[in-house]
């Protein structure tokens, strides 16, 4: 049975005011029924880890270098996220494939870093529009699958987030059969790439709110939703959470 997961993306969003919101999402849910994860901007790792005191949530990089230090001015390394207190990392989330042109193979060596420094990879896949309406959809999230999957993955150090492009930030969200045809595609695919495929957790991301929630995690194969505006604010997040929990 996988453990659902809950997982914000805070993005490049978040002063050390907003670690309020932080208490209040761990006053709303003391002792979830899911995992909780949020992925905070670099500077607020080390002081939200502080903010959750023994709350189980788990807090999370957004992407970290392919090495473990050197000559980087201003990249952030695995060993240094884990230092910081975080126990995941995003890698490959679309607006690092196209601010910063990361392509498969990058990401699969952040991925390799991160399983290094002992954090989950979180890997982000996702079609464009274009991809989309050309009918590409299925055959872009295998192979960037297949491109991004680092050798040594488990079901333990790797979790999965399809997110669409044209999703993200849009208020438009695929149907659930497009959702369920892409996860479905996944574990599929990820049955040939590793033995633990069972295990993995498959979240979805892109305009996930609490309005819509519900319908996506009664999805086969979502196992969490990987949330970016709604995850700024505990009022926002907390459905989500309650959602997650009641799916
Ligand atoms: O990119 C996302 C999370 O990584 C999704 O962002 P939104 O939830 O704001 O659409």
């Amino acid at each position: 049975m996988r453990r659902k997961l809950a997982a914000g993306n805070w993005k490049m969003n978040g002063l050390v005011d907003d670690l309020s919101e932080i208490k209040a999402l761990t006053e709303a849910h003391p002792d979830p029924d899911v995992d909780m994860l949020i992925c905070a901007p670099a500077t607020l790792i080390a002081q939200m880890a502080w903010a959750r005191g023994t709350h189980a949530l788990q807090i999370g990089g957004q992407t970290c270098h392919a090495e473990r230090s050197g000559a980087h001015t201003g990249d952030i390394s695995a060993p240094m996220l884990r230092d910081a207190g975080a126990s995941h990392v995003l890698v490959g989330h679309s607006e690092r494939r196209t601010d910063h042109g990361e392509t498969d193979a990058d990401v699969a060596g952040q991925a390799a870093a991160a399983h290094a420094a002992g954090l989950v990879a979180v890997i982000c896949i996702g079609e464009t529009l274009d991809q989309r309406e050309s009918g590409h959809a299925l055959t872009v999230i295998t192979d960037q699958l297949r491109g991004s999957l680092p050798p040594g993955a488990t079901a333990a150090n790797t979790v999965i987030a399809y997110e669409p492009v044209w999703a993200i930030g849009t208020g438009k969200v695929p149907t659930t059969e497009q959702i369920g045809e892409v996860h479905g595609t996944l574990r599929a695919t990820l049955r040939d790439l590793m033995k633990q495929a069972e295990g993995v957790r498959l979240l979805y991301g892109g305009s996930v709110k609490g309005s819509n929630a519900g319908e996506i995690f009664a999805v086969a194969d979502v196992d969490g939703a990987l949330v970016g505006g709604a995850s700024l604010k505990a009022a926002d997040f907390s459905p989500i959470v309650s959602a997650l929990e009641n799916a």
